[in-house]
């Protein structure tokens, strides 16, 4: 689909300033209070037995923090992050070469980890297991498998699409965390901070404008908070207000809710071509000409968290207050 500046998915202008707007610690990171608590007894006992936290998965949709948390686990740990990705690993022997190059206590991330081959995966079972791989050295009837050694690291995984990790991979993992969409009052808190780290001026008023439609996920509330600060520097003096993030946010054509561009279609979609619902999934999926999955996993979620959306036996059925939104009736 289309990227606009209200996708919550990753784009190439984020990874500056998101770079720079990542909390290091527990204690900067706002939010997800369950998981923080959790984590941060974790961590604190591997540390006292002096051993590498348990491998850990994270999971849910783009922009809520896991790329952030794998890094303040490392800098808890007071270790270091390998980082790589699903896709970037097509052979076992990559896995391999990277599981041998950690050192003792490391953290390896792997981002979308549901997109790992199969090959790939069974490297990490026993490396997960035991700290050990098995590589196999030789041709044909000379061939056989030794067992290596590795230092003892930590895996954290992260992916949007957790009904899409295998089995015998998500039992490996000791903690797996669900991170949740983020209040208006957490955002607030974090769009202060980045506009403290940025030095920009922001209102309070300011501040809750643009968390409120920053579709309860940092890293919109960051992009945004960067727009907008354009708009209050070249047409304002400088400080975001009520009134400069409600203008900018209106010319960007930022939904009062946040709502994205792919929302609306999957809402309007619903509407217009199936009356509102119920419509199943795959139907739906096909109409939009997007994956099921993906529907389910990534945009589904904050709709039906919001009230757009109800799940019924049926299929999905748009709510009144989705009608209201768009100023349409049924
Ligand atoms: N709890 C938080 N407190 C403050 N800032 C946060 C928090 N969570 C995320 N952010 C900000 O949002 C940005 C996006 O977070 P991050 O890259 O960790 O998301 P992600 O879940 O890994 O997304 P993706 O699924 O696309 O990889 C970060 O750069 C960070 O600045
Ligand atoms: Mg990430």
């Amino acid at each position: 689909m289309e990227k606009r500046v209200i996708s919550t998915q990753l784009q190439d202008e984020d990874i500056k300033i998101e770079t720079n707007l990542r909390p290091q610690t527990l204690d900067e990171y706002i939010g997800q209070k369950k998981t923080k608590e959790k984590l941060k007894v974790y961590i604190e006992a591997a540390k006292q037995r002096e051993e590498p936290l348990d491998h850990v998965l994270f999971y849910g949709p783009p922009g809520l923090g896991k790329t952030t948390l794998a890094g303040i686990i490392a800098n808890e740990m007071g270790t270091h992050i390998k980082i790589t990705s699903g896709p970037a690993i097509g052979k076992p022997g990559e896995m391999a070469a990277i599981l041998s190059n950690l050192q003792e206590g490391d953290v390896l991330f792997v981002d979308e980890i549901h997109r790992l081959n199969r090959q790939v995966e069974e490297v990490l079972y026993p490396a997960m297991e035991d700290y050990v791989i098995d590589i196999m050295i030789g041709k044909g009837a000379t061939a056989r498998s030794i067992r290596l050694d590795l230092p003892k690291f930590t895996l954290v995984g992260a992916t949007t699409r957790a009904g899409l990790l295998s089995a015998p991979l998500r039992d490996r993992f000791g903690v797996v965390h669900h991170l949740e969409f983020y209040n208006v009052e957490e955002l607030t808190t974090i769009i202060e901070h980045s506009a403290h780290k940025l030095e920009v001026e922001i209102e309070p008023d300011g501040a809750y404008e643009l968390a409120r439609r920053s579709r309860g996920t940092p890293r919109l509330a960051n992009r945004l908070l960067k727009r907008v600060r354009d708009f209050a520097q070249v047409k304002y003096d400088g400080v975001i207000t009520r009134e400069v993030a409600s203008f900018a946010l209106d010319l960007l054509e930022v939904d009062k809710l946040g709502l994205d561009q792919n929302d609306r279609n999957i809402l309007l979609t619903i509407m217009e071509k199936f009356s509102g619902g119920p419509v199943g999934l795959d139907t739906l999926a096909a109409a939009i000409g997007e994956d099921g999955g993906t529907i389910e996993d990534v945009y589904e979620p904050y709709l039906v968290k919001n009230g757009f959306i109800n799940r019924t036996p049926k299929g999905r059925v748009v709510t009144d207050l989705a009608y209201r939104h768009f100023g349409m009736t049924r």
